[in-house]
C-alpha cells in the first residue's frame, strides 16, 4: 500500500553519470530508491544518463503521429494484425485509437532490436512476444527509437542493480531478467478532443503489471498518482525528468516491500478542447522464459511470458476490434519487418 504522500520525490541520478561511480554515492542512491518504492512507489528521476532530451523524445511522437511523414497509409502498414488482418505483426507496431474505449489513444510499440528465441506458450497464444519490430521507411526514425530503447534498457538495468542491493541481494541478482529481455518502448498520442466528449480521464486508473516503468510525459502533464488516503496527487511535468514507478510483479518479487501505485491521466483542457498529449513509457520486462520469483523464496514463481500474456488479455490495446477495423480500408503494401 502506498503511503499518504502529497507530492512525488525527485531523485538525482548524478551518481550514475560519474565515470567512476563512487560506491558511497551509489549506496545513497540505492537507499533513496528503496525508500521511494516502499512508500510512494513513484518518483521523478533527474540528471539522467540519457543522450536524448525531451525535444528528441517527443519529436519522435510528433514525427510519428502528427507530421504528414506518417499518414494513415503508412501507419496501416505498421498496424498490429488485430487491426489490419493482412499484417503479420501481432505484438509490436501501431495500434489506432479505439472508439468507445475510455483510453482514447494511439500508440507505436517497439521491442528489442536483436532477434529473440521463439517462446511457445501452452495455450497457443495469438500474440508472438518475440517477433521483430516493424518500422516506417524513415531510417532516422528507426535509429532514434533504437538508440532511446537501448539507453532506457541500460538505465533500467542500473536501477535494478541498485534495487537488488537494497533488497539485500547481490547487485547481479536481476541479471537473469536481462537475458532475452522483451522490454517495450511505447510512443503514445492522446489526440485533442472537444469537451463535448466530456472525457476527463484519458488513461483510466491502473497499476503497471510488470517490473519497472520509465515514463516520459510531455509538458501537457496530467499524470495523477493515488495515495493511501485515496487522494489523487498531481504529478505535473518536470523539465528534464523521467517518472519511474514499479509494477505489480516487482511488488511481488520484493515480497511486498515495494508498492505498485495506482495512477491515471487527466485531460488538460484549453477552452473547450482537451489538449493533445504525448507520453513515452518504457516498460522493463524480463525474457519470456525467465522465472520471476519472490526474494523470500516462498513461491513457485511465474514464467514471465505466461504472466504477460494472461495480463494482456484484459488490455484495451490488445482487444479485437469490431469490423470494419478503424484505420484500415485500403490494400496494404509490404510491411517492413526486421
Ligand atoms: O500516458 C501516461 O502518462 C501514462 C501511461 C501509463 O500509465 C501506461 O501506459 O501504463
Ligand atoms: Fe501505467
Amino acid at each position: 500500500m502506498a503511503t499518504s504522500f502529497s507530492a512525488l520525490p525527485i531523485i538525482s541520478l548524478s551518481a550514475l553519470l560519474e565515470p567512476n561511480h563512487s560506491s558511497a554515492a551509489l549506496a545513497e542512491l540505492s537507499s533513496q530508491l528503496d525508500k521511494t518504492f516502499s512508500t510512494t512507489g513513484f518518483a521523478y528521476l533527474v540528471d539522467l544518463p540519457l543522450s536524448h532530451n525531451h525535444d528528441d523524445i517527443f519529436g519522435l511522437c510528433e514525427d510519428f503521429f502528427i507530421n504528414s511523414k506518417y499518414p494513415d497509409d503508412e501507419k496501416r502498414k505498421l498496424a498490429k494484425q488485430t487491426f489490419f488482418k493482412e499484417n503479420k505483426n501481432t505484438y509490436r507496431g501501431y495500434f489506432p485509437p479505439q472508439p468507445g474505449s475510455d483510453n482514447l489513444k494511439e500508440g507505436f510499440e517497439i521491442g528489442p532490436s536483436s532477434a529473440l528465441p521463439k517462446f511457445t506458450y501452452k495455450s497457443s497464444a495469438k500474440l508472438n512476444l518475440t517477433e521483430g519490430n516493424v518500422w516506417p521507411s524513415d531510417a532516422s526514425f528507426r535509429q532514434r527509437c533504437e538508440s532511446l530503447y537501448d539507453q532506457l534498457q541500460t538505465l533500467a538495468s542500473s536501477l535494478l542493480s541498485l534495487l537488488a542491493v537494497a533488497l539485500g541481494k547481490d547487485a547481479t541478482f536481476f541479471d537473469s531478467y536481462l537475458s532475452h529481455s522483451i522490454s517495450t518502448l511505447r510512443l503514445l498520442h492522446y489526440p485533442a478532443a472537444s469537451r463535448t466528449s466530456s472525457q476527463k480521464i484519458i488513461c483510466t486508473p491502473h497499476t503497471d503489471s510488470g517490473i519497472l516503468t520509465l515514463l516520459h510525459q510531455d509538458p501537457t502533464g496530467g499524470l495523477e498518482v493515488l495515495n493511501s488516503s485515496g487522494e489523487w496527487i498531481a504529478a505535473p511535468y518536470v523539465p528534464g525528468s523521467v517518472v519511474v514507478n514499479i509494477g505489480d510483479l516487482m511488488a511481488r518479487v520484493s515480497n511486498g516491500r515495494y508498492v505498485a501505485t495506482t495512477h491515471r491521466v487527466r485531460a488538460t483542457t484549453e477552452g473547450a478542447i482537451a489538449k493533445k498529449r504525448f507520453s513515452v513509457p518504457f516498460f522493463f520486462e524480463p525474457g519470456p522464459a525467465c522465472v520471476v520469483r519472490s526474494i523470500a523464496g516462498n513461491d513457485a514463481g511465474v514464467v514471465y511470458g505466461e504472466h504477460v500474456l494472461e495480463k494482456m488479455s484484459g488490455w484495451v490495446e490488445f482487444q479485437p476490434v469490431s469490423e470494419p477495423a478503424p484505420v484500415i480500408q485500403q490494400t496494404p503494401e509490404l510491411i517492413a519487418v526486421n
